[in-house]
């Protein structure tokens, strides 16, 4: 006598809760119904002959509002349910995709692990950085997120699915439906984590699942006579069930694509891990392949039909191929088939699905599925999904002492879902057909987070509720459903393939891949909240109910799908498969396909189908109208803002040039300025006597080149013999040796006699003076000055250009003063542009040049400079004469006019014309402070001109 396999123990402990309940003669739950809401379950009421009621003191699983729904806590009250233990959230996991060697990162990365569980997540924009000012994201700079485990960047492929996949792949083993979904922006590596790479060793979780399915039952395979249909239905197997699974694609597909059925390297990848299993079961798997796809789903591993009419040509053949596919329709499951459970998912209508008898046949049929993805479009033109890929295993598990009893097999899930990317669409210019995909594929993910939210917080909800006391003690279950939001999965068809596994007993998890190098850090901070969200939704992992049908249905074929009853519009449109090419070493080849899609028709809605409520669904219409408006309105913004941006910049950019033209003709003026002023000084100098005898009072008159050459070679010699008056006898010979050589030796001599007493006021006069503004340039002249004079003469010889170049030429007069300001004021409305550095005060005190003693320079040839001065001395004129102080005072009017001329304001390069400058000055004014000092100690007009520089 055979055992009867002892059914497990959630099956027949647990009764969901229909949707009506009937007061008084059963037991109730506080929950609201599981297809519906997806509450948590509710502990067993109190019988209640008035009406279902839950009594407080039952409420064991009452949990603080504030708390997440299945955490025990202090305040919990009577023991825990055994279905308290049961709940878990969603398992999240992180995976932090590695930098590849072959795309430069265009920042560092964001993501900073802090341990196991946790990482800091900063927008990558630095804080110094300009851009960080403009920053107009909503979303926080830096944030840390809670995982259920993070994997760094080096983590195997081998790691990552023991520890996120393999408890699942026993579940299901156990008779456990068990979802896996990988989320996360486009490139950010959930195909690789899901399908693995090309290298040997990174294989990923689904070969990986395939191989340790397989390694798990080896010698327990079932004999296939029964084949699992919709969601948790058996039927009898017919002969299509045992002819071998299509591994090879359509005859024209394979002549096209060929190169991509050579078995990759990560086929050769075995995971040799075994589970242990239940050895009084045999096993039969069956594997199908679906993909969502602009909100329809589509078989991946039904016959790709050739329907080629000549129309579209194939670049290199020359051939046409025209590829049709048939949208498939969802159904409801009925609840015959899960009588037990009474959970009410759905199921893909006419999704083929093949028993497979090992794991490379599997993988053989996966990488078939994986090919018609490509043709049918969605990896068409780059390495990009742009489909949710679902491949779904069934494992059904039958006592081997009930071989032939249908109803006592069990039929577990597990799906492994590759989302499409979750980028939104004003990053990736998508346009046309990508746009639509985009918005599809927003859409669906959107629902997803849609449902996860609604399913949290309905959890929350009847969580509150059974912790609320009634004024009886005792609560209306009624009161608890009717607060409950209505869960969307119905909006998306990815949503409601998989809503069973969110309402019903299953395990769930969720991979989150994050490339932290990409620039999107708005993006994956959108994944990174959607997984925070979905761990707060709890989900009940337990085995499925053992199948207990009366008989099993022998009806129908796996393969066979009922024609539709209305001849669905076919929509048509044109694939470009790229393929080899550089790098892949095989020659490159371009293939235009077209492919029809099928509509999947009238769906014809069951009885048993949830009720409709018209609102919602014209509530959920509009929200879809608004949320589509919202997307355009946000791609209208975005280009707005790149423009008005760019202008900003470009306006910028031109402010920034003519305010760069501006400062440079100010620092040309100020050159011109100081130039000006200190030949002015010298000729003041040289005028009153200082340097020579008293000047005669010399009366305006026009100037001419000729004079002005004269004028400069008298202020040069004088210079030079007043250095000479004060030599010593030691020094005579020389000086005599010097003035030997000039052709003006006699000039200087006329001009011998001195006043004395100069010393002083010559070096109040110098202590006066305020050093000129330091310019970026100024030690690189100096330094270029001396060096040159140096390398000229031969003798230590101090530049004084500097000394007095803070004075105005027109400090002689109040009004030349407040000309000169005038001409400052000229100014004001550029320097309302210029930065606060800019408006410092003009004639800021520079470190001044000491002199220091040195021998009397050697005579040198006047002619160069004498030239040069010769254009400063000939842009003065001689205004009045003072003729108690023999001070000449210099009018303004030549120097402002020379200021305010546009004589620089054409040269290219500012700065070599500054050091010209600056170089000239410096010649024109060699003197030594010795030299000064002796000319000024022979005269007694050092008080006058103290008086007249006290003005300054
Ligand atoms: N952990 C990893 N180690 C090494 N390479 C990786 C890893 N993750 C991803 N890659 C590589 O990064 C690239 C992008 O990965 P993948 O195609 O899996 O991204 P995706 O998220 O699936 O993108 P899409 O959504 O566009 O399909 C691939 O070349 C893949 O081999």
């Amino acid at each position: 006598m055979s055992t009867k396999p002892k059914p497990p123990v959630r099956a027949s402990t647990r009764t969901k809760t229909p949707t009506t309940v009937a007061p008084s003669t059963r037991t109730t739950r506080a929950t609201a119904s599981k297809s519906a809401t997806a509450t948590p379950p509710a502990p067993v009421a109190k019988k209640s002959t008035r009406k279902p009621l839950v009594s407080k003191d039952n409420a064991t699983d009452a949990v603080v509002p504030s708390k997440p729904v299945s955490k025990p806590t202090a305040k919990r009250k009577g023991p825990k349910s055994a279905e308290d233990d049961e709940r878990e959230p969603i398992m999240a996991y992180l995976r932090i995709r590695p930098h590849l060697g072959d795309d430069e990162p265009s920042s560092s990365p964001y993501l900073e692990p802090l341990s196991d569980t946790s990482v800091r997540m900063t927008d990558p924009h630095d804080p110094q950085n300009n851009a960080w000012r403009y920053r107009v994201s909503t979303i926080a700079p830096s944030s840390i997120y809670t995982f259920s485990h993070i994997f760094p960047t080096h983590t195997s492929q081998s790691d990552f699915f023991t520890k996120t996949t393999l408890p699942l792949v026993r579940d299901v083993l156990q008779g456990q439906n068990g979802l896996l979904f990988a989320y996360g922006v486009t490139n950010s590596g959930k195909t690789y984590s899901v399908q693995g790479g090309a290298h040997a060793g990174s294989a990923g979780i689904l070969p990986r699942t395939l191989d340790v399915l397989f390694n798990s039952i080896d010698g327990l395979h079932g004999t296939g006579k029964y084949r699992p249909v919709r969601l948790q239905g058996v039927e009898l197997a017919d002969k299509t069930d045992s002819a071998p699974p299509p591994v090879s694609p359509e005859p024209g597909l394979a002549e096209v694509l060929g190169q991509h059925m050579d078995p990759a390297a990560s086929d050769a990848d075995i995971d040799p891990t075994v589970l242990k299993v239940d050895r009084n079961y045999e096993y039969t798997i069956w594997l199908s392949y679906a993909e969502v796809y602009n909100e329809k789903v589509y078989d991946l591993l039904d016959n790709v039909q050739d329907n080629s009419t000549g129309g579209i040509p194939r670049s290199n053949s020359g051939k046409s191929l025209l590829l049709t596919r048939k949208a498939l329709s969802l159904k409801p499951s009925p609840p015959s088939d899960s009588p037990e459970s009474g959970i009410s998912g759905k199921y893909i209508s006419g999704l083929r699905q093949f028993r497979v008898h090992s794991a490379s046949q599997a993988k053989a049929l996966v990488k078939l599925g994986q090919l018609h993805r490509r043709v049918f479009g969605t990896l068409a033109n780059r390495e990009s999904s742009r489909s949710h890929g679902m491949v779904i295993l069934k494992v059904v598990r039958g006592h081997r002492g009930e071989r032939d009893d249908p109803t006592a097999l069990q039929i577990a899930r597990l799906t492994l879902v590759d989302l499409a990317g979750s980028e939104r669409t004003k990053h990736t210019q998508t346009t046309g057909d990508r746009l639509k995909e985009a918005g599809n594929i927003n859409k669906s993910l959107m629902v997803l987070g849609q449902c996860m939210e609604v399913l949290r917080n309905n959890q929350r909800r009847v969580a509150v509720s059974l912790s609320q006391e009634g004024s009886d003690g005792r609560m209306d279950t009624r009161d608890v459903k009717r607060g409950l939001a209505v869960v969307p999965f119905r909006h998306s068809k990815l949503t409601e393939a998989l809503m069973d596994y969110f309402v019903g007993d299953a395990r769930a998890v969720m991979i989150v891949n994050v490339n932290p190098y990409d620039t999107g850090y708005d993006e994956n901070s959108h994944v990174m909240k959607f997984a925070a969200l979905a761990r707060e939704v709890y989900v009940t992992p337990a085995p499925v109910p053992v199948q207990r049908l009366p008989g099993a249905k022998a009806q129908g074929s796996a393969g066979k799908r009922s024609p539709p009853e209305v001849a669905p519009k076919p929509y048509r449109r044109k694939v470009t498969i790229s393929t080899g090419g550089p790098g892949s070493g095989k020659k490159a080849r371009e293939a235009v396909l077209e492919v029809l899609e099928e509509d999947e028709g009238d769906v014809a809605e069951s009885d048993d189908d949830e009720p409709i409520n018209p609102l919602v669904d014209a509530l959920f219409d509009e929200v879809e109208e608004l949320r589509m408006q919202l997307f355009e309105s946000e791609m209208r913004c975005a280009i707005i803002e790149a423009e008005v941006r760019e202008e900003v910049m470009r306006e910028m950019e031109e402010r920034m040039a003519s305010m760069e033209k501006m400062y440079a003709r100010r620092l040309m003026n100020e050159v011109e300025q100081n130039e000006m002023k200190t030949d002015a000084k010298i000729d003041m100098l040289h005028h009153s006597g200082l340097f020579g005898s008293p000047v005669k009072p010399r009366v305006p008159q026009p100037r001419s080149a000729a004079s002005d050459v004269s004028e400069e070679e008298d202020v040069e010699m004088s210079l030079i013999e007043h250095g000479a008056d004060d030599l010593t006898s030691e020094d005579e010979s020389e000086r005599s040796r010097s003035l030997s050589l000039s052709p003006l030796a006699g000039k200087g001599k006329a001009r011998s006699p001195t006043k004395p007493g100069t010393p002083r006021i010559i070096r109040e006069v110098r202590e006066y003076i305020p050093d000129p503004p330091m310019l970026p340039s100024d030690t690189e002249d100096a330094e270029l000055t001396e060096s040159e004079l140096e390398s000229d003469d031969g003798t230590d010889v101090v530049s004084v250009a500097s000394v007095g170049t803070g004075v105005s030429a027109t400090t002689g007069s109040e009004d030349d003063e407040s000309q000169s300001d005038g001409d400052y004021n000229e100014d004001e409305e550029e320097d309302k542009w210029a930065p606060a550095s800019a408006k410092t005060p003009r004639a800021k005190p520079a470190p001044q040049r000491v002199a220091s003693p040195s021998p009397v320079p050697k005579m040198q040839a006047p002619t160069p400079r004498v030239s040069k001065l010769e254009r400063g001395m000939s842009q003065l004129s001689l205004g009045e004469v003072d003729p108690d102080d023999s001070v000449i005072i210099l009018p303004a009017k030549k120097f402002r006019a020379r200021q305010e001329s546009s004589e620089y304001e054409d040269q290219a390069e500012p700065s070599v014309a500054l050091k010209k400058k600056k170089r000239q000055l410096a010649k024109k004014s060699v003197v030594t402070e010795e030299q000064i000092e002796r000319a000024a100690a022979k005269t007694d007009s050092g008080k006058n001109v103290k008086r007249m520089t006290g003005r300054f």
